[in-house]
């Protein structure tokens, strides 16, 4: 306790101080610090105090801006310290470092003015020895290494320095002068004695501090996430440019873009004005925000012009030998269709000038047209392309829509050009016979434009909006009937028509390329099945009578996917034989069992060829009568033309019964009812005029026809009997139905040579010219003698035996 007491001699410390005013903040006990003097006084005052003891007093303004302060301008607690080293500055002022030693009251001053002089009071701290304090000190300890860790404001030297202060006092001054308070509050402790509200009042600000860390800490980590991550970003795309430079990749995807259209467009032989165009778009694009709707059509519409195939075409160069030789390995028969092709690729060859060839194939649905057109490009070694415009309402699907319209596309000719990615290629244009028109325009004058050699020069597809020579396209359209197609474009075209098969072409075709390619599509090997003739012939009988291909196919897959499943299911043992008796299990029941010859066994039933749209096909004409009012009704889908033509069959026939002792009263006391079953497949044209009177024949003399005859013709008013069309495709269809003797008309006889031989082979045909002589023919004997043969020439069997 004595020792305390023990004060150093230059420690002792006087009643009266200069002192110096100090604007910043009060500087508190125990400290030692550097110190600005800069007032002329003030230096007064270091110089007069370094003469004699050394000592100041340092007092805080009440006001910092305070000019040239005055006693009464001071708080009155302030702190004594003791001047170590005193440095002159070249530019006047001075720094002194001092050692701060302890607080002092002013009593009274002894001059107000500067300098100031005062008589002073030293304090001491109370209660500092109580057990708060020793807590309290032990508390604001461990708060500042808290706070110095989180913040390196307060470095090592400082914390060393706290952990030396013995005095609690002294910790509490210590911490309040390096903590960021204001000078009001700074003062006030430095006027707090009690050192326990002191400390209390210090922890106080160490936790507003704490706090101010955490949200300063907490904006600081936001801070350099964000940094971070768009540091982050930025060094990450750097690099990866750096890589794709390093790789020879395009930096962006605009510039790759842009790029690669500027290489393009400058290596392409673009004409002229295309050339222009593109040059305007693509400076349009390079100037395009990526994000911009916009941006998307003018890429497209780059990409569409410059995957055009710009490059003049290379000259045609086939040989027909070859050429030939494709078209016979790739299908059987159609002698005169190959010969049609060879013709045309021949002057194709010589002309040398290849330009506005269509070629129109006509014919039943699966006779092969699609498989000849791929064989015509695979002769001339071009690409194909094939689309269908059944259906098509809209002239935009051929010409493409104008590039304002959201989502516009060009048209197919320009698609499928970008496709095959050749100028000459082979385009097949399927069902040119179901186009269709609306609003929307008229898809066949697109056709027109596209097909005419005068226009498809410089075809104009709208979304492109350039011209495009695609004469150089060899177009080939198909169509199952040429009814239908506009005459225009009817004119441009090199018709060539497939007529459809016989049984035996049937089981040759299937033999050769529909089974072989129907095994590899099921997976099948060859030696696995085998179908006997009996079987491919019942097939084409029972299962698929019709002039094409189309359900013998579907029905030699239908046997495949059966067989294919039962070998997996290890239900059967290959090889598999299929033969005729085996069909129904495969194929179910036959679709046609019905023997045309025995339907066409009753009175007032005649057999009837047609031609429709799925190729040539029998009609059996069915009439009966019931005893009433006169009368005459006609049912079965007739189309106009068919039915005046049963109207002229029942004209006719009630004005010829009297010579074939029909009752005279049978027509006038009848209700007769026409009727061609199948009603749901509508029928028009005149060519069953005679098998309808016929018919209504037979049923007013209630006799049956002669069985094994079909016929077809026009009649006219008179009885006279009409060419008609189509008679190539009828004589297949009664070949195919078994009915060996055909009746035609007789302007038709020289359309026999175009029937191929082995069609013709145990057929007869009898060419007539009037109607009594097809009822000659049918129902010999009845009509009386002398009328019926007058003017009978023909009628008689012609055709091979
Ligand atoms: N003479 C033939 N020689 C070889 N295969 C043929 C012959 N005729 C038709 N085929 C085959 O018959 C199937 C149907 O033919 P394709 O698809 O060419 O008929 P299509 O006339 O184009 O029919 P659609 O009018 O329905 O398009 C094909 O598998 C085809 O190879």
């Amino acid at each position: 306790m004595a020792e305390k007491n023990i004060i150093p001699a230059d420690q002792i410390l006087p009643n009266k101080l200069f002192i110096i005013p100090l604007n910043g903040r009060p500087i508190f006990p125990g400290i030692f610090t550097p110190l600005m003097i800069s007032g002329q006084e003030d230096m007064e005052v270091v110089n007069k105090s370094m003469e004699s003891n050394g000592l100041i007093g340092l007092a805080l303004l009440k006001d910092p801006e305070t000019e040239s302060p005055v006693g009464s301008e001071l708080h009155s607690v302030g702190t004594v310290a003791k001047i170590v080293k005193r440095i002159n500055l070249p530019d006047g002022g001075m720094n002194i470092f001092i050692s701060t030693l302890k607080r002092f009251k002013i009593k009274k001053f002894i001059t107000q003015e500067q300098p100031i002089s005062a008589a002073v009071d030293y304090l001491d701290d109370i209660n500092d020895q109580s057990d708060e304090v020793k807590a309290l000190s032990r508390a604001l300890l461990t708060e500042m290494k808290q706070l110095s860790e989180n913040n390196p404001i307060f470095s090592e030297e400082v914390r060393l320095n706290m952990i030396n202060i013995d005095h609690p006092g002294k910790i509490a001054d210590f911490i309040t002068s390096i903590l960021n308070i204001k000078r009001e509050d700074q003062q006030r402790i430095l006027e707090t004695l009690d050192v326990q509200q002191r400390m209390e009042q210090v922890l106080i600000f160490i936790k507003k501090e704490q706090e101010l860390l955490s949200i300063q800490k907490k904006i600081q980590q936001q801070i350099n996430e964000k940094i971070e991550k768009s540091q982050r970003e930025y060094f990450l795309k750097e690099e990866l440019k750096a890589i794709k430079k390093e790789l020879g990749m395009p930096v962006d995807a605009k510039s790759g873009e842009y790029q690669r259209f500027r290489e393009l467009i400058d290596t392409l032989p673009l004409p002229e004005e295309v050339r222009e165009t593109v040059e305007r778009e693509l400076e349009k694009f390079s100037l395009m925000d990526p994000n911009a709707s916009e941006f998307i059509v003018t890429r497209n519409y780059l990409d569409t012009v410059v995957s055009l195939p710009w490059e003049e075409p290379k000259p045609e160069d086939f040989e027909l030998e070859k050429a030939r030789k494709i078209l016979d390995a790739d299908h059987y028969g159609l002698d005169e269709v190959k010969e049609r092709i060879i013709e045309f690729l021949a002057v194709r060859k010589l002309k040398k000038d290849t330009k506005g060839s269509i070629i129109c194939l006509v014919g039943a649905p699966g006779v092969g047209k699609t498989s000849v057109g791929k064989s015509i490009a695979r002769a001339l070694n071009k690409q194909f392309f094939r689309f269908s415009v059944g259906g098509m309402r809209d002239e935009a699907e051929i010409k493409g829509h104008r590039r304002t319209y959201v989502g516009a596309m060009p048209g197919k000719i320009i698609q499928g050009l970008k496709i095959v990615k050749s100028r000459n290629p082979v385009f097949m244009i399927d069902e040119i016979d179901k186009m269709g028109a609306s609003y929307q325009g008229d898809p066949s004058s697109a056709l027109l434009e596209v097909l005419d050699p005068e226009q498809n020069v410089s075809f104009r597809d709208n979304y492109l909006d350039l011209p495009f020579d695609i004469s150089t396209v060899l177009f080939i359209v198909t169509a199952n009937t040429l009814d239908t197609i506009p005459r225009p474009l009817l004119d441009r075209m090199e018709v060539i028509r497939l007529s459809g098969y016989i049984e035996q072409e049937k089981i040759a075709i299937a033999s050769k390329y529909i089974i072989p390619k129907s095994l590899s599509r099921h997976g099948l090997k060859k030696s696995q099945v085998r179908f006997t003739k009996a079987a491919l012939s019942g097939i084409a009988v029972n299962y698929a009578r019709e002039a094409g291909m189309r359900n013998y196919e579907k029905a030699v897959d239908k046997i495949h996917r059966k067989i294919a499943t039962r070998l997996v299911l290890k239900e059967l043992e290959p090889p598999v034989k299929i033969d005729a008796a085996d069909l129904e299990e495969y194929l179910s029941k036959p679709i046609f069992r019905e023997d045309v010859k025995k339907q066409a066994a009753v009175p007032g039933t005649a057999v009837g060829l047609a031609w429709t749209n799925f190729g040539g096909d029998i009609l059996v004409i069915e009439a009966v009568s019931n005893p009433g009012k006169e009368g005459f009704r006609i049912t079965g889908q007739m189309g106009s033309v068919m039915q005046e033509s049963a109207g002229i069959a029942y004209t006719y026939s009630r004005h010829i019964a009297g010579r074939y002792k029909v009752d005279k009263s049978f027509f006038e006391k009848n209700q007769i009812h026409l009727h061609i079953p199948a009603g749901a497949t509508p029928k028009d044209g005149p060519s069953a005029g005679i098998t309808m009177t016929a018919a209504l024949m037979s049923l007013a003399t209630g006799k049956k026809l002669k069985a094994d005859f079909a016929m077809t013709g026009e009649l006219s008013l008179v009885g006279n009997v009409l060419p008609i069309g189509g008679l190539k495709e009828k004589v297949i269809a009664a070949r195919r139905n078994r009915l060996k003797k055909i009746i035609i008309p007789k302007p038709n006889e020289r359309d026999l040579d175009e029937i191929p031989e082995k069609v013709r082979k145990g057929l007869s045909f009898y060419p007539v010219e009037r109607m009594e002589e097809v009822l000659d023919l049918l129902l010999p004997g009845v009509g009386t003698d002398g009328e019926t043969k007058a003017g009978t020439k023909s009628g008689k069997k012609k055709g091979t035996p």
